[in-house]
This record gives C-alpha cells, structure tokens and sequence, in this order.
C-alpha cells in the first residue's frame, strides 16, 4: 500500500522510495531508522539514520531518560514528574538536557516525541515518557520497547478512522460497510490522509479494505476530505471537535488504538545497562504510589460505639466504606466520673474520589460525626503489580 506526500507527486522516483522505506522498516529490527531518498535534485541516493548506526548498547555510564521537548504533552509530563517528587532541573527551555536532583546519574534529554521513540530504538535513551500512539507508531512493534506504565493517566485520546457525514458515506457507519463500499476499485482506491503511515495501512489491512491508497501531511488532515485529497482520514481525536467543525464522523470498529501518556523503556537498557533496572524501579514505585492516591481521599470521622469490633462491623456493613484493607479504628478516650473511659472511636478510612459523597452518607447513616477530609499524596503497596509484570517481561 503505497503511503505519498503529495509533494513527493511532483517527484516520481521519490515518491517509490519514501514508499519502499515505510514498507520494509517494520520487518526490520531497527525500525523506522533507515530509509533511502533516491530523489531527483540528489545525484546519488543518501542513507538516513535515526539515532545511532551502532547496534551494541552504546558505551555510557549515566542513564538517560527522553521527555517531550514540546507540544501538548511537554508541561503535563514535567507536572507529573513534579507531583511524584521528581522536578526535573532544566536551566532554560532551549537547553534540551535537564537533571532530576532525586535521580544521580540520570539525565533527562528533550526531544520531539516521535524521536523519544526512536532514540530508545537506537539505543540512545533507556527510558521514555510519550504517547501511546507515538510508541505504536515510530516502535512499529519493535521487542526492544517494553511498556513499563501503561496508564500515566493525562494525554488521553484515540487514534480513528474518519470520513465524511454527507455525500456517499451519508450511511455508511461501520468499518464493514466502509470496506464493503462498490466505489472502491483498483483504479480508483479509497484514499487515506494520515500523519499514522505505518499503524493507518497496518489497520485497513486488518480490515480487509483491499483498494486503498495514503497520503501524508503534518497536521490539520481534517481538511483533506473538504479539499478532495481524500475520502478519510486517521488522525488522533481526543474531545471530537475538529472532527465535527470539519463534518467527519468517526464509525463503529473506526477506533485504531487509545492513548495516553506511557512510561516506556528499552529491554537492552534494562537488562545490559548497569542502573537502568533500579532507576525504573524506583520511577516505577513513585508513579504508582502517585496515581493510586490522587483517586482517593482519606476519609476520619468520630463514631460511638461499644468496641471497636462493634464499630468495624457497622462500618463493614456499608459498602462504599471498606477502604484499602479495611477501616482502622482506635479508641477515642475521655475521663468520665473519674475514669478514663472509651465511649467513641476514630476511624480512618481511603476512599475514591467518586464515592466519596455517597461514603459520607453512609458514615452519617451509621452514626458518623466530625468527619474530616484530606486529599493523599502517596499509597505505597507492598509492591507494585506493574514491576512485578516487568520483571517477568524481562524474565527476570
Ligand atoms: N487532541 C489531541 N491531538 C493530538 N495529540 C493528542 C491529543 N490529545 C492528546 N494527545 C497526545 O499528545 C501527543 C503529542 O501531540 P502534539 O500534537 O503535541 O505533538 P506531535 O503532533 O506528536 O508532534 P509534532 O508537533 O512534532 O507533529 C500525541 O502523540 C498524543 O499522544
Ligand atoms: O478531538 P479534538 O479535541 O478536536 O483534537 C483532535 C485534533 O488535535 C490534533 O491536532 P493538533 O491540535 O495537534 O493540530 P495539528 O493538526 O497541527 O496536529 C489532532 O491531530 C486533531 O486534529
Ligand atoms: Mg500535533
């Protein structure tokens, strides 16, 4: 399936090879690193690389960790950071390498997203935060790229097929019908604008759309049905607007893939470079014991009761309110006629966000008084599920 910029047109044997190099890099184990421009205003064809030519783990001791140096992703990713007590150290936004104080030996290099990815290919970065799409995209597959967080919870949005609410696709609303429309012939094939040249061929193959043909553009493609360059498009969409400003719909079985922010790292950096296993280890721990708490409030309230058995079996019987591992409860003493008794308990709680209204409800239903509410700043498990999934990818 040929992918064109409708530049390379003007161009034909530039054209061929910008196709030939998208083809052959996914069957490739340095993906995406290498492709051939064989264009007219060239004499003799180039060789482009992405990152380093070399194939060992390159000779280093720091660690280095690749953050988007801009775009949408860029402040989020430094706030997360941040949030998990590791500010990143950047002098100026220019300068493109950072420290975080936390992390000795590591450094934190700023590059183009699509560039975090293929530096952690060639082996010049060991772990990366971007986009999902961005990993799906430039990795192509790749073994090398191990997904060590897969949910950093901000960058949300989808890749999807498009096409337009009117004219002949007025109802067509599924991949099927899409695939099934007569309109497409090997003369005249359904054209695609997509800025996704590996993962938009990959998934019209899978859909079995047989007479289809791409072409590429950096941004705005929602205009590219209105402009004629294309019947569709595959481009992210996160709140749908461009989509509907531009009268494209997206269509059942249309979704690619959802996104968000990832943590992503390199197996050979993982498992070849001194280091790099305990730094994410701990990167790791930060992330989770962060992201579990900012879903929870930590709930304390005054409850009167005869025991703390007592008190914990009022509590169990509601269930909005058993916490992590179930309430803690100590007895709130007083001195009564002379004796110090224990006539109330105070008992603490984590609660989601979500349920947090309905919590109180059911604390004040079971005779609950005084209830505070603090936000948390870390729930440390025993271990993380996530790095004991890592190290088994590693077989570890
Ligand atoms: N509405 C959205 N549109 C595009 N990307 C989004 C959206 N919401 C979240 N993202 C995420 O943000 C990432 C970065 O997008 P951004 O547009 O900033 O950079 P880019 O387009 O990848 O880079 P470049 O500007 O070099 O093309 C995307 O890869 C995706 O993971
Ligand atoms: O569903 P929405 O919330 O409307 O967001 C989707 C749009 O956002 C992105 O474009 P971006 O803003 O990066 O501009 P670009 O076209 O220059 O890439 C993406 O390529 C879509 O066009
Ligand atoms: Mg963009």
């Amino acid at each position: 399936m040929p992918v064109v910029n409708p530049f390379f047109q003007q161009c034909p044997s530039a054209s061929l090879s910008t196709f030939s190099s998208l083809s052959h890099s996914s069957s490739s184990l340095r993906v995406s690193v290498k492709f051939t421009v064989s264009c007219c205003i060239l004499e003799s064809p180039v060789t482009v690389v992405n990152g380093n030519i070399d194939q060992r783990v390159p000779d280093r001791d720091e660690i280095r960790l690749g953050l988007p140096s801009k775009g949408r992703m860029a402040s989020d990713t430094l706030d997360l950071l941040k949030d998990c007590q590791l500010s990143v150290k950047q002098v100026n936004p220019r300068q493109y390498v950072a420290a975080i104080p936390q992390l000795s030996n590591l450094e934190v290099w700023f590059q183009r997203p699509k560039d975090v990815v293929r530096k952690l290919v060639s082996g010049d970065l060991d772990l990366g935060i971007v986009g999902l799409d961005t990993v799906s995209e430039y990795g192509q597959g790749n073994e090398d790229l191990i997904l060590v967080h897969d949910a950093l919870e901000f960058g949300d949005c989808r890749l999807s097929l498009a096409i337009p609410k009117y004219g002949i696709f007025e109802n067509v609303n599924s991949m099927k019908e899409l695939a099934q429309m007569p309109q497409w012939t090997a003369e005249k094939p359904l054209r695609v604008a997509t800025g996704f040249t590996y993962l938009g061929p990959k998934f019209m193959k899978e859909n079995g759309v047989k007479h289809v043909t791409f072409s590429t553009a950096d941004g705005a493609l929602e205009a590219a049905p209105a402009m004629g360059i294309a019947e569709a498009i595959v481009d992210l969409v996160s709140s749908g607007t461009t989509l509907r400003e531009n009268n494209l719909k997206e269509i059942e079985g249309g979704v690619i893939l959802q996104s968000q922010a990832v943590l992503v790292a390199s197996r050979k950096s993982l498992t070849q470079r001194k280091g790099v296993l305990d730094i994410t280890h701990e990167i790791l721990e930060r992330l989770e014991a962060h992201l579990r708490a900012i879903g929870q409030f930590t709930v304390t309230a005054n409850m009167r009761g005869s025991s703390q058995e007592e008190v914990a079996e009022r509590i169990l019987s509601q269930t909005s309110l058993s916490g992590l591992q179930g309430p803690t409860i100590s007895p709130v003493f007083c001195k009564r006629d002379g004796r110090v008794a224990a006539d109330y308990y105070a008992i603490v709680i984590c609660v989601p966000k979500k349920l947090l209204y309905k919590s109180v409800q059911q604390l004040r239903a079971i005779g609950g008084s005084g209830v505070l509410i603090s936000p948390l700043t870390y729930i440390f498990d025993e271990e993380t599920p996530r790095w004991r999934e890592l190290l088994s990818k590693l077989g570890l």
